[in-house]
């Protein structure tokens, strides 16, 4: 039996025209499933609450195959709800705009090729997850839900804090994102979105703590990517040659550089080559921590819940199951 989790907004309402056209594989076939559809936001994390708690604790043998029918940030949700990780396997069809996860796997673009891959998967791919803990000093400024008991979120792509994650909280709202993704130029969101965060932006203060012993000071920092995978924003190769199941989180950090170096140096991160501006560099490490002097965005796959100026990042190895 499968459990399928369906976005019907995902890439702008075209996750519901999707699943329409897998659906009769399914059928066909005689694949025994149940189907989800989220309702709003953080609804996907409910679901999957409920059914991993449920379904887990009813049968101490039970392996729950969830199907994700979402981009990045559907991934992302659904990963806040799972209960225990060792029995959990989760089969992705990427809908998103950006599908940051995807581009990474190389993943194919047909829903139902991806659906046979599912199918006629015989082990999972063992994928680390990242965990975000959001210090004590974090300060909610946003309606977004997230543990309040742990101030944990986890991501399986990246999380980042600063301009990153202001372009993500920007694009989370953006119409024009429904309009560029209509017309099949979703990706455009994210570089307009940049451009005019970039102008908007304050270099702020930074000090970065690798294993709990490294310390970086950036006295004038941008953004700070912290990945699982190579790529964010739809295709921002950030952290070339990051490797999914290595324990490590590959950091990019982008520092004391001109914003018009910036504008020169940004374009470049699609093909992996911005390292060669001074200003912008990489690092890797098991454990992070980011102290800010003033608070900033963060997101997690995309998905923006609050501002902090303390967060904790770690890395926890192979904790995800895909069938891929
Ligand atoms: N029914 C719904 N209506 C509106 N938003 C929803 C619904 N269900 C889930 N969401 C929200 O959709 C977001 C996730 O979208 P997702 O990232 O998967 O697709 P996307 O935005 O098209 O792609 P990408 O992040 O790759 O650009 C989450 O913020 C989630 O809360």
């Amino acid at each position: 039996m499968y459990y399928i989790i369906v976005n019907p907004a995902s890439k702008s309402g075209q996750g519901a025209k999707i699943w329409s056209d897998i659906q009769p594989i399914l059928e066909q076939k005689e694949i025994e499933y149940k189907v989800f559809f989220s309702k709003g936001v953080e609804h996907i994390i409910k679901l999957v609450r409920d059914l991993s708690t449920s379904l887990l604790r009813a049968d101490s043998d039970f392996i729950l195959k969830l199907i994700v029918l979402g981009g990045d940030g559907t991934l992302n949700e659904t990963l806040q709800g799972i209960s225990d990780f060792t029995r959990v396997q989760i089969g992705y069809i990427p809908t998103g705009s950006s599908n940051d996860m995807a581009r990474d796997l190389g993943l194919c673009q047909n829903p139902s090729e991806n659906l046979e891959r599912i199918l006629y998967c015989n082990e999972p791919l063992f994928m680390d997850l990242g965990c975000l803990t959001y210090n004590q000093s974090a300060e909610q400024l946003s309606d977004r839900q997230f543990d309040k008991q742990t101030l944990k979120r986890y991501f399986s792509v990246s999380t980042g804090i600063g301009f990153d994650a202001a372009v993500c909280k920007e694009a989370l709202a953006s119409k024009f994102k429904n309009v560029l993704n209509k017309i099949g130029l979703g990706k455009l969101t994210y570089l307009s979105i940049a451009l005019k965060q970039l102008l908007l932006a304050r270099k702020i203060a930074c000090t970065i703590t690798l294993d709990d012993h490294k310390q970086i000071h950036l006295p004038k920092f941008l953004f700070i990517a912290s990945m699982i995978h190579q790529y964010e924003g739809g295709g921002f190769k950030f952290c070339p040659g990051a490797d999914f199941s290595d324990g490590q989180i590959d950091i990019c950090a982008v520092g004391n550089i001109p914003k018009w170096l910036i504008l020169i140096a940004l374009p470049t991160a699609f093909s992996g080559k911005h390292y060669r501006f001074e200003g912008i560099d990489h690092y890797t490490a098991s454990k992070i921590h980011l102290e800010t002097s003033v608070p900033l965005w963060v997101h997690t796959d995309g998905e923006v819940s609050m501002k902090s100026s303390s967060i904790t990042i770690t890395c926890e190895p192979k904790k995800i199951q895909f069938l891929l």
